[in-house]
Formats: C-alpha cells, structure tokens, sequence
C-alpha cells in the first residue's frame, strides 16, 4: 500500500479495561478499524459504549490495555508531540475574560508562536468557521452555536490534519444544529480534514459521514461499520431520499443488535 493510501488511524484488536474501585470495567474489546485520509467517520451507540474512550486513545489521552493503534503511522503520543490533531469537546470551553481571538489564539500563544503568525492563524480559521469580524467579541456576546463554531476554530489552529469531535453540538437545539452540520460539512470539504465525531443522534451521523461506527457497551466494541452511498454534496433534504433512510434503519438494526446482548 502506498503513502498516500495508507490508513491515517489504524486500530488494531485494542483493547482498554479500566480498573475502578468496582472493579474492572471494559471499555473497549478487540476494536478494529482503518480510517483513510479525508474520512468523514462518525462513532454511534449508547452511553458508556466507549466512543469518547476510543477517540482518548487516538489522542494519546488513553493507554490501551491490549492491541495496537497508530495515527499517522506514529504511535498516538508521538502524534499529540507532532500536533496531529485537534480537539473539540462538547462544551466550547472558551474562557470568558478572553476574547474570540484571544481564546483561539492562546494554544499558539503556548507553543511560542510568533504574533505575526497567531494574527494570520487566527484570521484564517475564524474566516473557515464563518466567524469573521468577531474576533474582538468575548464568549458571551455569541450564540451558544457561534461559541462551539470559535472552539472548532481553536481546534483548528495548529493546521492538524485530523479533527477530532466529541459530541459538540450535542447541547444545542435541532434547528442551530442542522446549520452547524451543514457548516461542518462545507468546512471538511474545504479543508480535506481527516474528521472522527462522536455522535448519538443517527441523523447527524448519516448526514456527515462516510463511515459510520456503530458502537454496543459491556464490553464497548464496534457491531457494524457503514460506508456510505451518500454524495460528498449534501443538502439538508437529503435526509428525506430513500438512500439516507436506508442508511438510517441499519444503523437502527446495529443499535438494536447492540442491545439485545444486554
Ligand atoms: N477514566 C475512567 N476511569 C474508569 N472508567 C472509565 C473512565 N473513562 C471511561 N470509563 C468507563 O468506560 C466506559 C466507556 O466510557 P465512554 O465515556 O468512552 O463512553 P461513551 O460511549 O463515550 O459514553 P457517552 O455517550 O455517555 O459519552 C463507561 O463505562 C465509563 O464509565
């Protein structure tokens, strides 16, 4: 397999049991799975099924207890040195007496990157999130969409090549979401990012991805992975065409095979 095809995360029969004062708990059993460049993929199940746990692992944040896993052919606390990724979680977690720009700027601040560089990095991705002309602005002043669109944006900062996203319009209304999705979707196309998203809600997960990853708790492993059929292009009606339903219902059949072990 050449470079440029080769996986950009490659998790091979991982395995993470915690150990808790309940004793052990299995968050992740024999996960396998390839994600190429430019993948859209999303991770769907129940609480507990170990999606944020396996997105921990890709940052370096998790030790597995058993398996292999790789992020640009590096071990994933290699990547996190080499500023592989970026991260957004479900809160925007911007902090209040910082400005947009300054919030977003303050990872490069860290790094010492220079002001001249901080200035251009901010402008270009606060102009990838749509959010131009709000830089001056604090967290207060936008919508609840707008701030997890400044935390996307600080995400961005470093140029990562993949994106990793947990859950981060899961607090917002359905209407604000579905705009956000869109927006999403209109940023990776641009930007090529690899993006892997946490998700509950079978809608947004159909509607964004290529792949999708659905999950089943006790132990937390994968029971089904989807490529989708669907265009790259993607209006918002497109979840009304049979292609999507389809999608959608077997999804549903993994959900529900997921919890019919239980
Ligand atoms: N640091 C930890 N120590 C002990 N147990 C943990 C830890 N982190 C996660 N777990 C447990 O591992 C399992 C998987 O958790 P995880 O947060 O990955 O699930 P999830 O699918 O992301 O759930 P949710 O949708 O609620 O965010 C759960 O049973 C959780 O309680």
């Amino acid at each position: 397999m050449s470079e440029a095809n080769s996986p950009v995360i490659r998790a091979h029969a991982l395995d993470l049991t915690f150990q808790t004062a309940d004793g052990p708990v299995h968050a992740l059993k024999d996960v396998n799975l390839e994600i190429a460049k430019g993948e859209f993929v999303s991770f769907i199940g129940p609480s507990g099924c170990g999606k944020t746990t396996f997105l921990r692992c890709v940052a370096g944040l998790e030790q597995p207890t058993g398996g292999t896993i790789s992020v640009n052919g590096m071990t994933p606390d290699e990547a996190r040195q080499a500023r592989a990724y970026g991260y957004v979680f479900q809160a925007a977690g911007l902090y209040p007496w910082r400005t947009i720009g300054r919030n977003i700027s303050l990872p490069l601040e860290i790094m010492g990157y220079s002001k001249a560089d901080q200035k251009d990095r901010v402008s270009r991705v606060l102009d990838l999130v749509e959010l131009s002309g709000f830089e001056r602005k604090y967290p207060w002043q936008l919508s609840g969409g707008m701030q997890q669109r400044a935390s996307i944006a600080r995400a961005l900062a470093f140029d990562a090549d993949i994106l990793l996203m947990d859950e981060p319009f899961g607090a917002l209304d359905e209407i604000v979401r579905d705009h956000l999705n869109e927006q999403l979707l209109a940023l990776w196309a641009r930007t090529e990012k690899t993006i892997g998203f946490v998700t509950h809600s079978i809608p947004e997960a159909v509607y964004l991805s290529t792949k999708i990853v659905v999950m089943s708790p006790r132990p937390g492993r994968i029971t089904d992975v989807i490529d989708s059929p669907l265009p790259k292009e993607r209006p918002l009606d497109i979840r009304d065409s049979p292609e999507f339903i389809e999608i959608a219902h077997r999804v549903r059949d993994g959900l529900r095979a997921g919890h019919a072990d239980d």
